[in-house]
């Protein structure tokens, strides 16, 4: 559905389905006002969906936090060594015609610093594959426990010993007010001349004129990006057109595999959260205060 199909037609349902494409705006929960009791988000990422303005119009928002998780992470280490390898563009430039051999000569994972920025789901499943590839693997996350790491035999760092210390940065973590454009002029000053960069997580974290600067001047090597800040991004776009640049149009949820697994996830949940039972797991659950929270269960279970 176009945004005008979706805020004419959403206060004939109960509940409302999305993947990262729909943006849940204050303007389509007003407008779903009356009968939207549900936003169920079908992956895992909720910077689409307005929180606030789904907590005020009486919404719980539910998401499928786990069935995409391989997947995104397959995905990210498919980045990681396509770009290492030159894949996309040797691909290209042999299609065009052209045999490049000396052109085209890559560097080595094994050995190398992989410094994953976020270790969540998707963050520690990369990490557990990196580690098969023979890297060397140090994390940033401020709320991650550290025996976690220790177990998949990753180190626990701050973001400037991550930043400072790795040949390549994997970003896993969510789009949030403070991880906005974390990834900026003055962090890519302090990263190894050199680095490559993947991010399957939210193209807003990186500040993207910032990082068209850093390939320019040479101090980030490479980058593969599956997420951009704004989807899809300009056609001449001049990160998207980098020849440093490997690109995917989000493609990290996108295996038949996960895209089964989250129908499931997402079903059960707005399922429950229709029937009042899987209240507490929504994710705006701890915003909405409880005295609504059990009106909002006496008017769920009537329905
Ligand atoms: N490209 C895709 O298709 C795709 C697929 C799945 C997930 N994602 C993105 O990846 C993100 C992570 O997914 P997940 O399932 O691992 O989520 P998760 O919640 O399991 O992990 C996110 C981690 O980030 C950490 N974090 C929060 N703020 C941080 C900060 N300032 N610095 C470092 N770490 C921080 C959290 O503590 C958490 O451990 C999602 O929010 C989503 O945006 C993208
Ligand atoms: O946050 C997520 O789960 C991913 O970005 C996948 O989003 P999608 O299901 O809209 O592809």
């Amino acid at each position: 559905m176009s945004p005008a199909e979706l805020l004419a037609k959403v206060a004939q349902f109960d509940a409302l389905i999305v993947r990262s494409g729909t943006k849940v705006t204050r303007g389509v929960l007003e407008a779903g006002r009356g009968r939207l009791r549900v936003v169920g988000r079908a992956g895992v990422g909720i910077d689409n969906v307005d929180l606030q303005a789904a907590t005020e119009a009486g919404c719980l928002v539910v998401n499928a936090p786990t069935a995409n998780t391989v997947a995104a992470a397959e995905h990210g280490i498919a980045l990681l060594a396509c770009m290492a390898r030159n894949v996309s563009q040797a691909d290209a430039a042999l299609k065009a015609g052209k045999w490049q051999r000396a052109k085209y000569v890559g560097v080595s994972l094994v050995g190398k610093t992989l410094a994953i920025m976020g270790f969540g789901k998707v963050g520690s499943e990369v990490a557990r594959r990196a580690k098969g590839l023979g890297m060397h693997v140090i994390a940033h996350d401020p709320y991650a426990p550290a025996d976690k790491a220790r177990a998949i035999g990753a180190e626990l760092v701050s973001f400037e010993e991550a930043i400072a210390k790795a040949d390549f940065i994997s970003l896993h973590m969510p789009l949030t007010p403070a991880t906005s454009k974390v990834f900026n002029d003055e962090s890519f000053g302090k990263m190894k001349t050199g680095v490559r960069i993947v991010n399957v997580a939210r193209g807003g974290v990186i500040d993207e004129d910032a990082l068209v600067r850093a390939l320019d001047s040479g101090k980030v090597a490479q980058a593969a990006l599956d997420v951009f800040t704004v989807e899809p991004p300009a056609k001449d776009s001049k990160l998207v057109l980098h020849e440093n640049v490997t690109v995917t149009p989000h493609l990290g949820a996108s295996t038949v595999e996960a895209q089964e697994g989250v129908a499931i996830e997402i079903a059960e949940a707005v399922g429950g959260a229709l029937r009042g039972e899987l209240a507490a797991t929504a994710v705006n659950a701890p915003m909405v205060p409880a005295e609504v929270r059990t009106k909002l269960l006496e008017k769920l279970r009537c329905r």
